[in-house]
């Protein structure tokens, strides 16, 4: 589903958050990317959504490269691809339902935004996916009144509005008490099993990348330095991401 090859990103001389990363992710899998802080990992998913340029390597999405294709290419990719982050990124103000809609607005007309007036159809898709992840009930509140786990599953519902066939998530339960958290993760992995959606999750807590995943990828210093099954995941390769390795 999607390729990485070679992708290099640096944001200042001398200092690397991307170092030469390659790896594929299969279709219908739960990757977990675990790291230390400024490791690199919110930096690999906006490369892989294109939010930031990679500054040398490719990254193919379904056959397309996209750090070389058209605008209106890149805006057919991200149509599959949502992103899900710590902070939710709801519109505070907007209903749970209205948020939802917010995943298809780039092929809205510009007024059924301002106004709210979406068409039926649409409205139907965002509370099917409100249903979808148990928040039917709260469909017509302004997210500013949810919780944060009910804020989440609003924004995995907005993913589920657009139709994304591939989640990246970043960091979805950092804000989470440890019990959301499970709600939160279980959900992403019931996507992934029931409805063959691939989640890309990076993640702090080994425990739960464990729990989740089907695969781990390790990030140290903007470089891979672990990509493993997560059935052979063991302490050692935890201690391979999360040491400083000494400089020779
Ligand atoms: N917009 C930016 N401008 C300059 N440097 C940046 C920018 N974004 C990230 N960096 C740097 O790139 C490196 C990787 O950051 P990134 O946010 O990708 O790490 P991370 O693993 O997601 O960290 P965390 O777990 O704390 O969110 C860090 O050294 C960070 O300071």
């Amino acid at each position: 589903m999607i390729i990485v090859e070679n992708v290099t990103k640096s944001y200042r001389r001398g200092h690397f958050a991307l170092q030469n990363l390659s790896f594929e992710i299969v279709p219908h899998s739960f990757t977990a990317i675990l790291g230390a802080s400024g490791s690199g990992k919110t930096t690999l998913l906006r490369c892989l959504l294109q939010l930031t340029q990679p500054d040398t390597g490719k990254i193919w999405f379904q056959g397309r490269n996209l750090t070389h294709c058209s605008a209106l290419e890149l805006r057919q990719a991200r149509t599959q691809i949502a992103m899900v982050a710590q902070q939710f990124n709801l519109v505070r103000r907007r209903t749970a339902l209205e948020n939802c809609l917010g995943g298809c607005l780039p092929d809205l007309p510009l007024w059924r935004c301002l106004t709210s007036q979406f068409p039926a159809n649409l409205l139907r898709e965002g509370l099917a996916a409100l249903e979808r992840v148990q928040l039917l009930e709260v469909a017509f509140q302004r997210a500013d009144c949810l919780s944060g786990g009910q804020q989440q599953r609003v924004a995995i519902a907005r993913a589920l509005t657009q139709k994304a066939r591939l989640i990246l998530a970043d960091e979805p339960v950092a804000s989470l008490d440890p019990e959301t958290a499970h709600v939160v993760l279980r959900l992403l992995r019931s996507l992934c099993e029931k409805e063959g959606i691939t989640i890309i999750c990076n993640l702090h807590q080994v425990e739960l990348a464990t729990q989740y995943s089907d695969r781990i990828l390790g990030i140290q210093a903007g470089k891979l330095v672990l990509d493993v099954p997560t059935h052979q995941f063991s302490d050692s390769d935890s201690d391979v991401i999360y040491k400083t390795r000494s400089v020779a």
